[in-house]
């Protein structure tokens, strides 16, 4: 059985962690977590991190013991350099806390790259957990709504550059935007995206340890990630009637089944495909040919088969990218907004030059 780490930092972070804690109690009735136990197959450790107290006090899957509040007023409002300062300051309280769960076989942290805490807090952990232990750290970075304002815009470019550098073994990609612009199935937005996030989240757990027909495993996945140039997504596809497992796994590859917008099957560098299904649904040539057709323009694909009677087929795909169009994107949109903020600082700068205007007549009183 593996030992699984899983750390929600920030807002966006703890509520995604939530969400992973929620489906692991099977989302039967909102007292599940009460009476039934989680699902994992894993041994499954949860922590969610956060400066502002309110925002781990709005958890509900998550337990108390689970909760690390870090306190610094209600949160740091988005401004990186304070979060890396507490972050600093508090290092050896957190490590302590991962310390006293492991060991483990992976961990998983999970951010905003746009908010304060989470996407400061994220590279710095990441780093100490490297430079202290041997296990693989993948960094989970969701991405702003793009009209979220410039300090996001701007966190983002620098976060996920710092996270990029931190050591991580990779980082899996959601774009709040894409996800958005998909519609339909995003209801209210974030808890929509949440739940896409976690059901596939909880689906690689399982396809890390599970007993399967054909095996992918931790070192699979390892390797998928280890490709490319260190970004990946997770694509995803559940049928809810008989559908042939062919379809299943392009709806899992085409744009509404993914968390971040790319073409598979031209910004691909590995990719790891598991489905999941009764074996009355798994044609085995229909598979190897969708395999075959995505590893012709991919370059390696590891497949994996969970056998589950009486269950409609699901299919999971893991894919790094070589290329990320979307991600050059969203530097250049970044790069403007850091030179507004920069603008803006210098206004600040001229303001000053006001406020000593108005100094000048500091002790002075008016003659009539
Ligand atoms: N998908 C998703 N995104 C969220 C959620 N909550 C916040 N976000 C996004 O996260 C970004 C803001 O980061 P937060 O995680 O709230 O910030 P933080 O890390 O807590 O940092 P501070 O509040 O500045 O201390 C914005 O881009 C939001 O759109 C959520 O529940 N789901």
């Amino acid at each position: 059985m593996l030992n699984v780490l899983i750390i929600g930092n920030g807002q966006c972070g703890n509520r995604v962690l939530d969400a992973i804690n929620k489906e692991a109690f099977g989302k039967k009735s909102k007292f599940a977590k009460f009476y039934s136990k989680q699902k994992y197959k894993s041994n499954v450790e949860t922590i969610a991190i956060n400066t502002a107290i309110n925002d781990l006090k709005e958890l509900e899957f998550t337990k108390a013991k689970d909760r690390i509040h870090i306190p610094h007023l209600h949160g740091v409002g988005a401004n990186r350099n304070v979060g890396k300062q507490v972050f600093e300051e508090n290092k050896e309280h957190i490590t302590r806390k991962v310390e006293d769960r492991g060991p483990f076989d992976v961990a998983f942290v999970i951010t905003s790259s746009s908010g304060g805490t989470g996407s400061s807090f994220t590279p710095l952990l990441v780093k100490e957990l490297k430079e202290r232990y041997d296990f693989p750290v993948y960094s989970l970075v969701v991405l702003p709504f793009r009209e979220e304002g410039t300090l996001y815009l701007q966190n983002t470019a620098f976060s996920l550059k710092e996270i990029r550098e931190s050591g991580t073994d990779g980082i899996i990609l959601a774009d709040n935007q894409f996800l958005k612009d998909l519609g339909g199935n995003v209801q209210s937005a974030y808890d929509g995206i949440n739940g896409m996030i976690a059901e596939r989240m909880m689906f690689l757990l399982d396809s890390m340890d599970s007993e399967m027909m054909m095996v992918t495993d931790l070192g699979d996945f390892q390797t998928v990630m280890a490709g490319g140039a260190g970004l990946a997504t997770i694509g995803y596809y559940r049928a809810d009637k008989d559908l042939p497992v062919k379809t299943a796994i392009q709806n899992a590859l085409a744009p509404s089944g993914l968390l971040f917008s790319t073409n598979i099957y031209e910004e691909a560098s590995r990719a790891m495909v598991i489905i999941k299904g009764d074996n009355e649904y798994l044609s085995i040539d229909d598979i190897s040919n969708e395999i075959e057709k995505l590893s012709a323009n991919v370059g390696h694909v590891f497949k994996g088969i969970i056998v589950r009677k009486g269950e409609y087929p699901q299919v999971l795909v893991v894919s790094t990218m070589e290329s990320a169009s979307e991600i050059e994107n969203l530097y250049n949109v970044a790069i403007d907004a850091i030179g507004q903020e920069r603008e803006k600082k210098n206004r600040i700068e001229n303001e000053k030059e006001v406020d000593k205007a108005f100094s000048k007549i500091d002790g002075l009183e008016p003659h009539y």
